[in-house]
Formats: C-alpha cells, structure tokens, sequence
C-alpha cells in the first residue's frame, strides 16, 4: 500500500442473501485525510464500515486498513483504529475518569500512560469538574465529545465516525468538529459519517453511496460544481433522493 494511504478498498461487496447492501465500492483515503462517508438511511454506510473496521467479512472485494487486510488481519486492524458509534458511546454508570481508565486498559495502555492521558484529556474538555461524576448525567454533547476522545487515546492511525453529533446542537457540533480538525491536523485520518450536510461541507474529500454503490467522490468544491450546486446538501439531494 502507498505509504500515503491508510484506507484501500477494491470492489469490496456485502450480500445478505438475495440483497447486496454493498456493491463493489472502490476508494483511497489518505493520511490526516477527513473523509466524509454519506448516503441516506440504508444506503449501505454501516455494513461498509463495519467491514472496514474488521468486525463483518466482506463477501468479496478487497481491503486494506491501516496497511493491515481485513480478511487476515481484522485483529491487527482493531488495534490501530478507535472507534465510535452514535449508539455505543461510553458506560453511563461509570465516571468519566472511570470511563477513560476502563477504555485505557481495553486498548492495552499502561496505568501511567493512562493516568498521564486522562489528566490531559480532562483537561482539553473541561471537564476538571465533573470528572467524578457518572457519564450517564452529563449533556449528550459532552458525552459525545469525549467519546471521541477515548476514541483517541491508544493515537490509532485512522478513526472511524458512525454519526457521531447526533442529536446535538450546531455550536456543540462546530466544537466537535474542532476536535476532528485538530486529530487530522496531528496526522489521524478520520472517516466519518453524517446525516448532517453542513458536516458534509467540513470534509476533505465525501462519497456519496446510493444503493450500495459509490455515485460520487471528491472535493465538497468539486462536486458543487460538477452537480451544479450551491451546497452539499444540493449535491446529496440530487444524488441520494431516496425514490418515492
Ligand atoms: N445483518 C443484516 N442482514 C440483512 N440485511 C441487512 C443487515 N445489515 C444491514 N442490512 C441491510 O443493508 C442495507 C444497508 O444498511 P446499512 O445499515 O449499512 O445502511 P446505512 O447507510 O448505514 O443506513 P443508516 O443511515 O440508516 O444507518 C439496509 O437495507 C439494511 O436493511
């Protein structure tokens, strides 16, 4: 794999039966890349990214994660990505700084690493406060901000965005945002997806899947133009409009 490209993937397809969720969809990303993953609800999103993150076999295709094969090497791959779900997010009935030393331990660090991460982490979010309390009773944007963080904490080379803001405001989601700039700026390659078309315009480079296939991919400025389009959530409506 060219030394630039973190993510390789070569007609990589997933069947349930009769049903191809994912088409042989080819694609790079590439180093400190913020990679932009859309479609509308059931476009394929998740099973494609579930593959990628070595926990779904593809059914044929091929990728490469982190220079690592996830036919071969899913495991190898799981070390050296993070990873979060809108829905899997942290344990509410855990602290935060209960949160970060579980997670720490989970993703192999040592207890001084761990100790010298939390302190720091805590304090980039603020959260000097209320690191005591259960992550259950803070702000669902909080939560998701350091979600992200724990994401972060073993520095994998790529992380993986399943709709991360939802649900959240646009200040809290511009915050976030930050963070995700700051990773990218630092070298970690962030694959994200998002319903959210403003988000869309925050990326490097977007695809666009539509049943299963990859429509588009480039520049959010290119593929206003290319759609002649006055923003991307144009380009997403001329492209992904589900049927009615
Ligand atoms: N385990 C499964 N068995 C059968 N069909 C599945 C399975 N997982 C996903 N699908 C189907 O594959 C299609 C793509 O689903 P997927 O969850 O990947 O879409 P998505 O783009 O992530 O959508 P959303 O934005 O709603 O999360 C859907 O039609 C879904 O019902």
């Amino acid at each position: 794999m060219n030394d630039n490209k973190v993510i390789h993937v070569e007609g990589l397809t997933k069947t349930f039966g009769d049903f191809t969720a994912v088409n042989a969809i080819t694609f790079d990303v590439h180093k400190g890349e913020i990679f932009g993953f859309l479609g509308a609800n059931g476009a394929g999103k998740t099973t494609a990214m579930k593959m990628l993150i070595g926990i779904s076999n593809p059914t044929s295709g091929k990728a490469e994660v982190a220079g690592f094969d996830v036919f071969t090497q899913a495991e190898d791959i799981k070390k050296n990505i993070g990873y979060m779900s809108q829905k899997f997010a942290l344990y509410d009935d855990l602290t935060v700084q209960e949160n970060i030393t579980f997670f720490g331990g989970i993703y192999g660090l040592s207890r001084k690493q761990i100790k010298e991460k939390s302190a720091l982490l805590i304090q980039e979010l603020g959260l000097e406060n209320v690191d005591h309390q259960l992550v259950g009773a803070l702000p669902l944007g909080w939560k998701q901000k350091l979600s992200f963080s724990v994401a972060l904490l073993h520095d994998p080379k790529i992380v993986f965005l399943d709709e991360p803001t939802g649900g959240v405001d646009p200040i809290t989601r511009r915050q976030f945002w930050e963070m995700i700039y700051k990773a990218a700026h630092q070298g970690t390659t962030i694959f994200v997806t998002t319903h959210y078309m403003d988000e869309a315009e925050y990326c490097d480079r977007v695809s666009i899947m539509v049943n299963g296939k990859i429509e588009a991919l480039d520049t959010p400025k290119n593929l206003k133009k290319k759609y002649k389009a006055d923003s991307m959530n144009d380009v997403f409506l001329k492209l992904a409009r589900v049927p009615s």
